[in-house]
């Protein structure tokens, strides 16, 4: 699988802000990636090098092999949507997408008005009327249909209702499978998003301290489920990222994997094994390496 993004000792300071301190990755094709970390990790900023939107301060970033500034060949396979997207203020939603067939050659207009109506987003509309919601529908729109081999999305969802978020979700999986791309996703709701994760990367401080196939994190933990005593009997002396109780039944995630005599023995117990939360396992896995609590929530 060829490299669309390779990052080496990528460094970015705001005066004395090390936004970005010495990060190297590489995003492979055809996969969805999570950035993931908490407020001000770097996320943004490293996107915003990635897109040549801000200059790194020290360190290289190839994107289909190249550098991507003023480099109209690389720019014009990169969509980014911004948290913060700036329109032009007479635009209406329509302007949107009439404009957008020129910035994105892979540009699917059906595909487009489908998803307008699907998001219930008024075309004649201006844009800085839109309430916050519909506003993030609208990147999301531009983000599905430009088809561009490297989209990125960064927090796509704010304001955004569950029902949106779950269509946003189901047509990016939907449309992924039909036209496979490049995704980087930038989010805090982990768990939500886990199921279309192809690899995860997560940022701490300006590091990176994760970077990882989502399969492969999964497979570092299981959870387990019954009554009180039974989990506890079965636990005792695995390591135990956390234990909760609902009623008389206790929720267990345990790290590590379970042998098959191990499965058969838990199942004889009565007990259910499921696959660990990724947010629990991330904060758990990530809380080591950040020194402690600032991992607690990503
Ligand atoms: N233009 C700027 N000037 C000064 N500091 C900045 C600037 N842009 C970002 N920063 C700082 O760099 C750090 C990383 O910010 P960044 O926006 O990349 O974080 P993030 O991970 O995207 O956060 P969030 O999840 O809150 O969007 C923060 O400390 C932020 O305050």
């Amino acid at each position: 699988m060829s490299d669309v993004v390779e990052v080496r000792d990528l460094y970015k300071s705001f005066g004395s802000v090390k936004a970005v301190d010495g990060i190297s990755f590489s995003v492979q094709s055809g996969k969805i990636y999570g950035l993931l970390g908490r407020n001000g990790a770097g996320k943004t900023t490293i996107m915003q090098m990635i897109a040549a939107q801000l200059f790194a301060t020290d360190g290289e970033i190839k994107v289909f092999g190249q550098s991507s500034y003023e480099n109209n060949r690389v720019l014009s396979r990169i969509c980014f949507i911004k948290e913060s997207q700036k329109y032009p203020e007479h635009f209406l939603v329509e302007d949107v997408l009439a404009l957008a067939p020129s910035i994105f050659p892979n540009w699917d207009e059906e595909f487009a008005y489908s998803l307008i109506e699907q998001f219930q987003l008024p075309l004649k509309r201006r844009i800085k009327k839109l309430s916050r919601g519909m506003l993030s529908s609208v990147g999301i729109v531009v983000g599905l249909a430009s088809r561009a081999p490297l989209t990125m999305f960064d927090e796509p969802y704010l304001g955004l209702d569950a029902v949106a978020r779950g269509l946003f979700y189901d047509r990016l999986i939907e449309d992924y499978a039909e036209h496979p791309r490049t995704i980087i996703l930038s989010t805090h709701l982990i768990d939500e998003v886990s199921r279309i994760l192809e690899h995860v990367l997560v940022i701490d401080r300006g590091k990176l301290i994760l970077d990882e196939e989502t399969e492969a994190l999964r497979e570092q933990a299981f959870a387990v489920a019954g009554t009180a005593s039974t989990v506890d009997t079965f636990i005792a002396g695995k390591r135990t990222i956390s234990r909760e109780p609902f009623g008389t039944f206790v929720s267990a995630s345990i790290l590590g994997s379970l042998n098959a005599a191990e499965r058969q023995r838990a199942v004889a117990l009565g007990l259910e094994l499921a696959p660990v939360s990724l947010q629990q396992l991330i904060v758990h896995l990530t809380n080591g390496k950040s020194g402690g609590k600032e991992a607690e929530a990503l």
